[in-house]
Order: C-alpha cells, then structure tokens, then sequence
C-alpha cells in the first residue's frame, strides 16, 4: 500500500519512500530472506554451507543494503551522541597519522564525536590535524617512565580511560600505536575493561600484535573485530592454527580462525576482503583503487567502529530481521564497502597522487549515493 501511494503521487514521493528508513528496512529484510532461514538450520549444516559457499557468487555481500539499513535517519529530536561516539586508541612518536586517518573517518561518515587516546608526544601534533578531535595525552611508553613507577602510571593511564568508558560506543584499538611493552601492556588492561563493560573493539595494526601475542584478551568476545592486513593475517593464522596462509582454502581457513578465537570476527583485507564470525564467510570486491598508498586500513578500522555501533542500535530498536544478524559483521561489510567505494572515487579524480586524506573526503559522498539523506 506504502508503495502504490507513491506512484500514485509522482516522482518526488516515490523518492521520498525510497530513502524512507522504514523502506529500506524493509527492502533489506526481502533481501535478507535467505540467510535468515540459516538462522534455522542447524550448527553442523551451517558449517557445511559456509564451506559450500566458497566457490559460489553467493558469498558476495548485498552491502549496499546492509549500510541502508544499518545508518540511521538524521532526525531532529536527536541529540549529540546519539549517532556514535568512538575513541581510538593509538598514536606514538612515529605514528600520528594513522590514529588520525582512523578518527576523522569516524566524524566523515556520520559519528558525533571522536576521541583519541595518544602519547603525550602524539597529542599535539594530532590535535594540530583537526579541531574536531577529543585528543586525550594519557598513554606513555617505556622511555618515559621508570620501574619503580610503572605499576602508579599504569593505574593512573586505567584510572584516565574507564573515566570515559561506558560512553563510547565503540573502541579501535591499535592505529599507529607501536610496540612499546609498557605501553601495551596498559593497552591489555583497557582491553580487559572494554569487555567487561560490553564495549565493541575494533583491532587493527599494532593492536593485532598484541593481540596475535595474547590471544585471550580477545577470545570468546564476539564484540571483538580484528582487521588484519596480509602481513597481520599471516601472522594470526601461524599463531592460532600452527600452520601458514593457504589460498587454496582461504574461506575455510578463515571460517577456522575466527572460531578458534571464539567467535571474534575477523575482516581479512586485500584484492577482496573476506569477513568471517566463524559461522559464514562473506566477501566486499566493490572495486576499489589500484593505489596501496599507507593509511587505507585505518579509514578503514574507524568506518568499522561506526557501522559496528550503527548495526548494534539497528538491531536494538527491534527489526526482526536485524536482530538476527551479527553486529560486527554488518558493521565489517558496511565499512568495507563504504572505503572501498571512497578510494574508487578519489582515484578518478587523484590517479597516481591518490592519498589516504583523498580518499577520506569521498566518505561522505560515497555514504550518499548508497543511502540519501532525506
Ligand atoms: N601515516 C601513518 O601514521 C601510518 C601508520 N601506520 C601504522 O604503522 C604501524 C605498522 O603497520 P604496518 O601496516 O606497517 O604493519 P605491517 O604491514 O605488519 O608491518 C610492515 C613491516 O614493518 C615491521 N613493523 C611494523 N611495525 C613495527 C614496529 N613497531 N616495530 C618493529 N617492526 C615493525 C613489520 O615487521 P614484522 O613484525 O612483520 O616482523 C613488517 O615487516 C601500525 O601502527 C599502523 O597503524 C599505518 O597504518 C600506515 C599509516
Ligand atoms: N589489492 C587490493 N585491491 C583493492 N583494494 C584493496 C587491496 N588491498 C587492500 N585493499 C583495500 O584497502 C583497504 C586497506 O587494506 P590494506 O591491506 O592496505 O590495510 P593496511 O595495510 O592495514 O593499511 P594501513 O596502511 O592503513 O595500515 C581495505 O579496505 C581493502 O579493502
Ligand atoms: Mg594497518
């Protein structure tokens, strides 16, 4: 009936009702039919269909309407926050792009506010990107602090982020954070309160090398994402399957190592990137750019956080069909398709020259096309 009225009354209408939240749920629970009968069948057939699945078109996600139904209308009686709050945590002497790049994503595609917790040597010049960051100078590495203080410091640098914990919506844990131990030790006591506060966490970069190091700060938390790079990837799965990457099987072999983690769900990024819960493998080969420029990965782990969040509230506000899915993967496809769409759009128009700050640009635009504003 929604319909009819509006070819009834014209263009304009019908427009309306295809941007409309309520349509796009809809036109995403026609499209969802299939894998909601999955939710059916039982452990030992969903096994075997994730494996048969991985020769077939059928792994490919319908992402552009995951990220329709997942981003939420821009509705005035909403208030500040509401539509995300993310908070990296990284950035070091060497590193401060990374965090930044992972940060402003956020803002680009939607979120409201956007923290980053850095070194105090990173902090200034993070804050010297952007106006728009919450930049918080709180982590300190090895250097700076001697023995005999570390367990005060490190009680103090907790003390500093569960101040704010309970607020965000989701944490990205690892854009140019480095390697310092002291430092990542402390980063292993903020993951811990994360869980236990049900916090999302989104790992990537140095945050995969603790983690691949550390297996259990992540195992059996299904709000963990862990978004490794080839070099990332190859490491996980010589950790946690004693064995080396096999192309041959990668979705089976990526359907393992996500459950063998417990459950966390893993976005293995290249040519096409692969997303598994370890119960299904789905795929985003939306092309993108032949441009490998550094810094794609972090727009990337911020974009996650957002859809993640999005997908979390999504599922929330009660669509049946919705509730049925995986926050962290709708958030993995949505992010992915939604980069990969940017870094297509900044390589018409920047080719060779084509960098990462390019690319953050067409976020917004990238979102619009797929999924108007009303
Ligand atoms: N503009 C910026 O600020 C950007 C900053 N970025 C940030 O860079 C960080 C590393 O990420 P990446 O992608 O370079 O890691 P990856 O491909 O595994 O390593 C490549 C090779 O380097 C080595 N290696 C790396 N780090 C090391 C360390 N701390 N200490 C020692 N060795 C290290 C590594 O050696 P391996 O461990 O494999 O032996 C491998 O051979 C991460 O924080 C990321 O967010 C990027 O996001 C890009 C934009
Ligand atoms: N060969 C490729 N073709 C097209 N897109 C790719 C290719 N490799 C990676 N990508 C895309 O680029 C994004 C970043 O992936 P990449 O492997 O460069 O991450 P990374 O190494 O962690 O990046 P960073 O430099 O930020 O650390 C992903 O969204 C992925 O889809
Ligand atoms: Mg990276």
């Amino acid at each position: 009936m929604l319909i009819k009225q509006g070819i009834n009354s014209g263009f304009g209408a019908i427009y309306m009702l295809a941007s409309s939240p309520v349509l796009r749920r809809q036109q995403f629970l026609i499209r969802s039919l299939g894998d909601y009968s999955d939710q059916n069948t039982n452990t030992h057939q969903k096994r075997m269909q994730g494996i048969k699945f991985t020769s077939g078109a059928s792994l490919e996600a319908d992402a552009e309407n995951v990220l329709r139904a997942i981003t939420p209308t821009l509705d005035p009686n909403r208030h500040k926050g509401q539509a995300g709050k993310i908070a990296v945590i990284g950035g070091c002497r060497e590193y401060t792009g990374a965090p930044y790049f992972a940060a402003i994503s956020a803002l680009k595609i939607g979120a409201d506010l956007s923290h980053v917790f850095c070194t105090k040597d990173a902090a200034s010049v993070i804050k010297s990107y952007s106006p728009e960051l919450i930049v918080h100078p709180v982590l300190e590495e090895s250097y700076g602090v001697r023995d005999d203080e570390k367990r005060v410091i490190s009680g103090k640098i907790l003390a500093e982020v569960a101040k704010w914990m309970e607020r965000f919506d989701c944490l990205v844990i690892g854009p140019g954070l480095g390697r310092d131990p002291f430092l990542l030790d402390c980063v292993s006591k903020i993951i811990k309160l994360a869980r236990q506060s049900n916090v999302p966490i989104v790992i990537d970069g140095d945050g995969l090398f603790l983690v691949t190091n550390s297996l259990d700060l992540v195992s059996g938390y299904p709000l963990a994402v862990l978004t490794p790079n080839v070099n990332e990837y190859k490491r996980l799965v010589q950790k946690v399957l004693s064995c080396e990457v096999n192309d041959e099987e990668a979705h089976e072999q990526l359907l393992s190592l996500a459950k063998r983690i417990g459950g966390v769900t893993i976005l293995r990024k290249g040519k096409s990137d692969f997303i598994s819960d370890g119960e299904t493998v789905k795929s985003v080969s939306i092309y993108g750019s032949p441009r490998r420029c550094g810094g794609q990965g972090d727009i990337l782990s911020g974009s996650v956080a957002v859809f993640l969040s999005w997908a979390r509230h999504a599922i929330r506000d009660g669509d049946s069909s919705i509730s049925s899915k995986n926050p962290a993967t709708l958030g993995c496809i949505a992010g992915s398709a939604l980069m990969r769409k940017a870094a297509s759009l900044a390589f018409e128009n920047k080719k060779r020259s084509t960098l990462t700050t390019d690319i953050i640009e067409y976020l917004g635009r990238s979102l619009e096309d797929i999924c108007p504003v009303c």
